[in-house]
């Protein structure tokens, strides 16, 4: 079946089987999963630890072969090495060297890409803007927080201008100031016209920022839609008010119950504990690392 080449990401009736240990046990990580992304949307891939999440991506990255079925990047097979141009990936843990400082790091990822000279120049610049971390760009990445480090690998991601960024648990063990950095800055990027695959156990960060999302369980995909689609309650209707004197509320409640209908919920909505959380620490100046 050949890869249609609207879409940013095809996996068609992929089947990973792993065969390991003593006893050459066959292990099916992934089976028969088929999927697509389409161009310049974010799609979150969820599911419990060990579902299969990590073997698609390397098998979207080139890194793994299928067992059967297969991989495509905007219409390439994810076989090509060439479909990997088009690819920007940050692992969950992403390895520096220590010594280099964050400016140096990008040179060194930049040139591993055929760069040079002013375009090499430009770039990195760019990405330290982009990322946030132009005053710590002399800084050894060894003396980076977690949150520090996985901006600079989001740099490095994007050196080479890829259409499609693959982020595997890009906010996890970071604290939620840098989290709420890098999910805006997914959230630019899809502005920006990037297509995005994410995964993450921290689903309301997921729900925040994808288009789409795909449940995995057991190598299978068992949901998959539009977010708003998958979550929204069917019969419900919500909507907030601003300055509501009490005649007003007490006039709405007699409207819904004469037609018939039922006020489920009232009351104030809440902040949220991250939104108190980055005001305190704004304050303190200790938001900004
Ligand atoms: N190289 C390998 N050899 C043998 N088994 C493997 C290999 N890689 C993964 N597996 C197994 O395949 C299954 C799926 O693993 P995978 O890493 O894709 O899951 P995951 O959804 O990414 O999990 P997590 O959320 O913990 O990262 C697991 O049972 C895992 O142990």
């Amino acid at each position: 079946m050949s890869a249609d080449p609207t879409s940013a990401v095809e996996v068609t009736d992929l089947t990973k089987i792993f065969i390991s240990g003593m006893r050459k046990q066959p292990l099916v990580a992934v089976r028969d999963l088929s999927f697509s992304v389409r161009p310049g949307e974010v799609y979150g891939l969820i599911g419990p630890n060990g579902c299969g999440k990590s073997t698609t991506m390397k098998v979207m990255l080139g890194l793994l072969k299928p067992t059967k079925g297969s991989a495509s990047i905007f219409g390439q097979s994810a076989n090509e090495v060439s479909s990997r141009k088009d690819v920007g990936f940050l692992p969950e843990n992403p390895y520096f060297y220590k010594h280099l400082s964050g400016l140096e790091t990008l040179h060194f990822y930049g040139k591993l890409c055929g760069m040079k000279g002013s375009e090499l120049r430009d770039r990195t610049n760019a990405m330290l803007k982009l990322v946030g971390l132009e005053s710590a760009s002399s800084r050894r990445v060894g003396g980076y927080s977690k949150g520090m480090l996985q901006r600079i690998g989001l740099a490095q991601a994007l050196i080479h201008e890829p259409r499609l960024l693959i982020l595997d648990e890009p906010t996890a063990g970071v604290d939620p100031v840098g989290s709420r950095k890098l999910r805006d800055l997914i959230l630019q990027l899809k502005q920006n016209g990037i297509t995005i695959v994410v995964t993450s156990h921290l689903l309301e960060q997921m729900q925040e920022v994808c288009d789409r999302v795909g449940i995995m369980s057991n190598g299978r995909m068992v949901r998959e839609g539009q977010l708003e689609d998958l979550i929204s309650v069917e019969n419900q209707t919500e909507f907030i008010i601003e300055n509501a004197p009490p005649e007003l509320i007490a006039e709405i409640r007699q409207l819904t119950e004469k037609a018939g209908s039922k006020v489920v919920s009232l009351g104030k909505p809440r902040t949220t504990l991250e939104r108190l959380f980055i005001e305190s620490t704004v304050q303190t100046g200790d938001a900004e690392k």
